[in-house]
């Protein structure tokens, strides 16, 4: 566990967390533009003086109880910003030997070889970084920040500057590094596909604090959160690709929950995926309809756990359990009322649309 516990003031703007965050996988800060995401980050890297207590695995980078603050030099922190800012007159070879050999030959190194390959960029080695694309340059700047054998990447939306139909040709790179290295990663991003695709941990912020966090598909499913209430609202499940119907192009993933249909486009039986079943897309009933009589082809029988006010005060959404795992949907009030949906009640969820998030 890392505890971030941190309070930080400047003019008209209070930052007050308290955190604690798995060592393993990316967590992703999500919020609105101005809540403090950007000074979180910068308070973890000891780039400002906030009070409070920084513990990152089995590190203590600052604890005001002890009269311990590591300046920022001495804080084993990888930091990759929106716009990369590599030495212009160096190769991208040289960007990464210069970051080597500021870091020096500490104890945990990953190994150049091992970050080149699980970035990509063997073959960019010799070029000059003025010559690469906005997705290569992002990738030779979180390979320079492993080369200073980081014990934290911290990222603070550090694809927002590329072009938005090449930010996914970038997510695996991303995806390689947390399956293989196992550092913990804190990510700031604005775009829900991100957050959906990459996240393990979820910190919603608002206003300075961090209003919920926990495993992304536990925050996505709460139904006390603005979250529930947005117009792209929706559950994520991860589960395995298990049969696939070629002839209508369709794959079944199982989930524990149940099983949903989506579209194929080539998914490996066996793959683990995740998928996101969005409120909006799922209708309630009391019996599961007969066989060849409903056009969808998604049911599950499930429990109602909670039912909250929607955005609108003719709607409501409805949170589901599905052999334990979370679903929500959006019905109208009147519904709800005709159908008794309260928690314990028993019934079918029928899913219209599943997205294949990863
Ligand atoms: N250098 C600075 N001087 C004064 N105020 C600042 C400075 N940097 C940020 N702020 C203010 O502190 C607050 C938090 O800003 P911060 O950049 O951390 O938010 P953010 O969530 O990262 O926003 P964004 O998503 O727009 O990057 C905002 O009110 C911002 O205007």
């Amino acid at each position: 566990m890392s505890t971030l516990r941190l309070a930080f003031d400047r003019a008209g703007f209070r930052l007050d967390v308290d955190l604690a965050l798995p060592d393993r996988g990316i967590t992703v800060l999500f919020g609105p533009s101005g809540c403090g995401k950007t000074t979180l980050l910068r308070c973890v890297a000891g780039l400002e003086r906030a009070r409070g207590r920084v513990e990152v695995t089995d590190e203590c980078w600052q604890d005001d109880a002890a009269g311990t603050f590591l300046p920022a030099w001495r804080r084993r922190v990888g930091y990759v910003f929106q716009e990369a800012s590599l030495f212009p007159h160096l190769t991208v070879a040289g960007n990464l030997a210069y970051a080597r050999k500021r870091a020096g030959h500490g104890a945990g190194a990953i190994a150049h070889e091992q970050v080149v390959e699980l970035l990509g960029i063997a073959h960019l080695l010799d070029r000059d970084p003025a010559g690469l694309s906005g997705g290569e340059r992002q990738r030779v700047a979180i390979a320079r920040a492993l080369a200073t054998h980081p014990k934290l990447l911290l990222l603070d939306e550090p694809l927002a500057a590329i072009d938005p139909a090449r930010r996914r040709e970038v997510l695996p790179w991303l995806e390689n590094l947390r399956d293989a290295l196992g550092l913990p990663m804190l990510y700031v991003t604005h775009s829900a596909d991100e957050m959906a695709r990459l996240a393990d941990t979820l910190v919603l912020m608002e206003a300075g604090r961090a209003v919920a966090s926990g495993p992304l598909t536990e925050v996505l499913a709460r139904l006390d959160l603005p979250v529930a209430r947005d117009e792209e609202a929706g559950a994520l499940l991860e589960g395995t690709v298990a049969e696939q119907d070629e002839r209508w192009h369709l794959a079944r993933v199982d989930f524990g929950g149940g099983s949903l249909w989506l579209s194929n486009d080539g998914l490996p039986t066996g793959r683990r995926v995740r998928v996101r079943v969005l409120a909006r897309d799922v209708s309630m009933a009391l019996e599961r309809p007969a066989p060849g009589t409903a056009s969808i082809q998604n049911v599950l029988r499930c429990t109602v756990a909670g039912v909250a006010p929607g955005s609108h005060p003719s709607q409501v959404v409805v949170r589901l359990d599905c052999g334990g795992h979370a679903l929500l949907a959006r019905v109208t009030a009147r519904a709800a009322d005709q159908l008794a949906l309260a928690p314990g009640r028993e019934a079918w969820a029928q899913v219209k649309s599943v997205g294949l998030v990863r």
